[in-house]
């Protein structure tokens, strides 16, 4: 799902081409002869404008700010859930204060656009620096051309969720081998760019298939579960982890140096025990073989396959010890 009180639309590598709402905006500004048009985002941090009508005239460009806590008309709006429309702000002494009034803006027209969950995602608006007289006709405009860009969050909303499912382990709800191959090549390439060390886990439980067997199936779930969420509550955000399948779990990590990739194991395989321990599940042991990088045009598929020869030596060398 996309969330809701984040900034959308930003990042350049955006999915979503922002030019149809460009010109969906461009033609509301020329249906109602106005200097300005806006599609304004919100969040808890500000509000602000993605997307602004290409006319001279126009003084706020898209990627402008207003603060949280300015009195202005979109907050208006966004408050109440309902269209506001002020002919004359200058008759409304509330609005004395607004940094848009201060400006000159003179008449304000705004709708509220929602995600699909219902959550305001911002407003669709248009300003003049004139007092104005729009006919009803043009009210129900407005909110014909906010309905589409409504619906094209609804789509995206869908897209994102199937993105998820597609990418998504949906036992452990960590990213699947698909997603894997796809992101770690990703960051592969960009450590090669940027030049930072990447390290890949190669993770195995230990005797899993006993702990099926003597326990139960939804045991060996759960365990799985409990891996997944202690590499979530162990490795940093920028790092990737994922389920190959069955007992396999995989850790791309960005490390200072690659002295610490024997601690950070160590440290994983206690966090795992800790953790399983809370859920009275039987202790089980990591096998967690390693891979760094060796030269700039190595594959993932390459590193994968140095960490898994890595880690199967090393559940040989602990069956031996045992
Ligand atoms: N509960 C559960 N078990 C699974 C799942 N996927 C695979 N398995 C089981 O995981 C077990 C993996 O067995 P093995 O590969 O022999 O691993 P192991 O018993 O840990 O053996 P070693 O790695 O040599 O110690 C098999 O019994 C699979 O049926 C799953 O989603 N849930």
């Amino acid at each position: 799902m996309l969330e809701v009180n984040k900034w959308s639309f930003c990042q350049p590598d955006n999915q979503f081409s922002l030019q149809k709402w460009q010109k969906t905006v461009d033609l509301m500004t020329e249906l109602f002869s106005a200097p300005a048009g806006f599609i304004v985002h919100k969040t808890d941090e500000a509000y602000r404008i993605i997307v602004s009508s290409e006319q001279r005239e126009n003084p706020y460009h898209a990627g402008i700010e207003l603060a949280i806590d300015d009195n202005i008309f979109c907050k208006k709006v966004l408050k109440d859930m309902a269209p506001l429309y002020i002919p004359q702000v200058s008759l409304d002494n509330q609005w004395d204060d607004c940094p848009l009034t201060v400006d000159g803006v003179e008449s304000y027209l705004g709708v509220p656009i929602t995600w699909p969950s219902g959550e305001p995602f911002g407003t669709f608006c248009v300003m003049d620096f004139k007092k104005t007289d729009y006919q009803h006709s043009l009210l129900e405009l407005i909110e014909q051309l906010r309905d589409m860009v409504e619906d094209d969050l609804a789509l995206l909303d869908n897209f994102t969720q199937m993105r998820e499912i597609a990418m998504l382990d949906p036992l452990t709800n960590i990213y699947n081998r698909r997603a894997l191959n796809l992101l770690c090549q990703h960051k592969l390439n960009l450590a090669a760019r940027l030049g930072f060390n990447i390290c890949c886990l190669f993770i195995d439980i230990d005797n899993f298939k006993p702990l099926n067997d003597k326990h139960g199936h939804e045991v060996g779930d759960k365990a799985l579960i409990c891996l997944a969420d202690t590499l979530k509550q162990y490795l940093r955000e920028a790092d990737i982890i994922g389920r190959l399948g069955g007992d396999e779990f995989i850790a791309v990590l960005q490390v200072k140096s690659n002295d610490c990739i024997e601690a950070i194991s160590y440290k994983l395989n206690e966090a795992f025990k800790e953790n399983l321990k809370h859920m009275a599940i039987p202790e089980l042991n990591l096998s967690i073989g390693s891979g760094i990088v060796a030269q700039p045009k190595e594959t993932f598929a390459e590193l994968l396959k140095r960490a898994d020869e890595d880690m199967y030596e090393k559940k040989q060398a602990s069956k031996l010890a045992r």
